[in-house]
């Protein structure tokens, strides 16, 4: 596999696309890395080559043309597989840690009220425009599957409104399957569809691998709106009776789960008459979700409660602009970058009403923080505040830390409560009692230093501080969170680490890289050779 792909490399240098010593200096830096990450000295890679030190030392500045043998001998000593494939494979990380970072940065609009949005357009026949969209992977692949079924969907110019106007009648059949299946917003097609489809088949839900996630509290749910869904080699099998009563239903969720809400909510929005839906979640994206149905004219009753009543609106047909509100859990993010960097930096535009449990709990940590007057989201509804971070010593909090459903700790930011703890003096115990791996990749935290130890596959004990955070070589966790613990935790380590195949980071979070880098982070994006 390997020589194969060094193969590729030669294949691409003697094309001349780039310049050989371009080529060289990449291969050299990418080869210095290695051996680094390794522990190895240059005259000791050169006796593993049966070479001598010198020429290893002009082959890491670029200054020796390779053959493809020594290429591979270079692959099998480092055990890496730093030289693989062409420009369109993974992205990765290359981070210079352990300095301080300064500045202030505005927090994205969020991915979760994004994937929502995109699905509840399609209940619109007229044009949406979603402002000021977070421009993620996420989204990219929602815009593929719409674009795919013929859903007019493109970028206004210079910006990042997204344009989407659904056509008359959607060519199910030509759906983009590998989009699909990279996400788990697909589901939430099934609430949409089933207004205008007696029957339709679309791909399971895919997306990061945090364990089974279940799908039947959607198809439970949906089912009192006639929608029948058989699981069959891939696909869910949906069809449609019109056997759900009109007038006043109600619905109790047997999960107060966010997109089951959302998916019941899309079933509503169209549905005539009256849905109750009890044990619904109240979570930043459902509340994004309910005020943009407002704009479509549906009447949604209480929303930011457990308790919504949603009166229809059979035909929807109209020209609408809405703005979702902006990412509790990317705020997180950066409250956890300032306490790891041990940095003060300030956390423009933070929804404050989504983190405040989190911050109570951080302030009994000893985690010191300045919080500006309150101030309206565009979509002038959610509460935003700039939140500036100061640094200083942290203890270990008391009680357990474990996430609740809104009004609770979010289950999203406890990946970040884990590496705050690696800062904080004393053993934090991390209950994930919501998803069967995503625990288990805190372990990685290890990697680069941190003293996480599994107790099961739902908790870890992290004990603190970090004596000293280690620069390593780390493949990406398969999960978006826990990416991007990794990722900071990395930007507190001093010396070159590198983080592969990044996909999931920008799944979720829009130039991470870039926007770090504005405040003193030194990230490098980089892809295979
Ligand atoms: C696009 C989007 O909005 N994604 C969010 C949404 O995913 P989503 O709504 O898809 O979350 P899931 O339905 O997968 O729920 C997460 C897990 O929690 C369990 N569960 C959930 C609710 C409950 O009351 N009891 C219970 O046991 C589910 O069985 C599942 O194992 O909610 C998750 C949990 O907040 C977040 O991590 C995701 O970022
Ligand atoms: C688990 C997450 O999201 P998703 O539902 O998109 O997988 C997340 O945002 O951390």
């Amino acid at each position: 596999m390997r020589e194969t792909r060094l193969a590729d490399i030669s294949h691409v240098i003697y094309r001349g696309r780039v310049s050989d010593s371009t080529y060289l200096n990449r291969i050299g830096t990418l080869i210095r890395d290695a051996r680094r990450h390794k522990g190895l000295t240059q005259s000791e890679l050169a006796d593993l080559l049966g070479t001598s030190q010198s020429a290893v030392a002009r082959i890491e500045q670029g200054k020796q043309n390779l053959s493809l043998e020594m290429l591979a001998r270079i692959g099998e000593s480092l055990d890496s597989e730093f030289v693989s494939l062409g420009t369109g494979g993974p992205q990765h990380l290359r981070i210079v840690g352990g300095k301080q970072l300064s500045g202030s940065i505005p927090v994205k609009t969020s991915k979760n009220a994004a994937v929502g949005l995109l699905c509840a357009a399609l209940l619109n026949k007229g044009r949406t425009t979603l402002r000021n969209l977070a421009r993620i992977e996420e989204v990219n692949r929602i815009i593929e599957v719409l674009t795919s079924v013929g859903v007019k969907v493109r970028w206004l110019p210079d910006s990042s409104d997204l344009e989407i106007i659904p056509p008359a009648r959607l060519e199910l059949d030509s759906i983009d399957l590998d989009a699909a299946r990279r996400t788990r917003t697909i589901i939430m097609f099934l609430g949409p569809l089933l207004h205008d489809y007696d029957s339709f088949q679309l791909p399971y839900a895919g997306g990061c691998d945090l364990g089974t996630r279940t799908v039947e509290p959607h198809l439970g749910a949906l089912r009192s709106f006639g929608l029948d869904v058989q699981a069959t080699h891939g696909f869910y099998e949906a069809k449609v009776a019109s056997d759900a009563p009109d007038g006043t239903h109600t619905i109790v969720l047997t999960e107060r789960g966010d997109t089951v809400t959302e998916n019941v909510l899309f079933a509503a929005a169209r549905h005539p008459g009256t849905t109750i839906i009890r044990n619904a979640s109240p979570n930043y994206m459902v509340q994004d979700v309910c005020f943009f149905l407002t704009k479509l004219g549906v009447i949604v009753e209480g929303i930011g409660t457990t308790t919504l009543t949603v009166t229809g609106v059979e035909h929807i047909d109209v020209d609408v602009d809405y703005s979702p509100s902006e990412d509790p859990i990317e705020a997180m993010s950066l409250v956890a970058a300032a306490v790891v960097t041990r940095s003060s930096i300030t956390i423009e535009r933070a929804p404050i009403e989504f983190l405040e449990i989190e911050l109570a709990t951080l302030a009994l940590m000893g985690l010191k923080y300045d919080q500006s007057p309150e101030y309206v989201a565009a979509n002038g509804e959610t509460r935003l505040v700039d939140l500036t971070i100061h640094p200083g010593p942290l203890k270990a909090p008391i009680d357990k830390i474990a996430p609740m459903a809104f009004p609770g700790l979010n289950i999203d930011n406890l990946p970040f409560f884990a590496l705050i703890a690696a800062c904080a003096d004393g053993t934090t115990m991390i209950h994930d009692w919501v998803y069967e791996n995503r625990a288990i990749y805190l372990t990685e935290l290890n990697k680069v230093g941190a003293q996480v130890q599994l107790l099961d596959p739902h908790r870890v004990m992290v004990t603190g501080p970090t004596p000293k955070w280690r620069a390593a070589e780390v493949m990406c966790p398969p999960a978006l969170r826990p990416g991007v613990v990794i990722l900071l935790a990395m930007l507190a380590a001093p010396g070159t680490s590198v983080l592969r195949n990044v996909y999931v980071i920008n799944r979720g979070y829009e130039e991470l890289a870039e926007r770090l880098n504005a405040l003193g982070a030194t990230i490098e994006t980089f892809r295979d050779i």
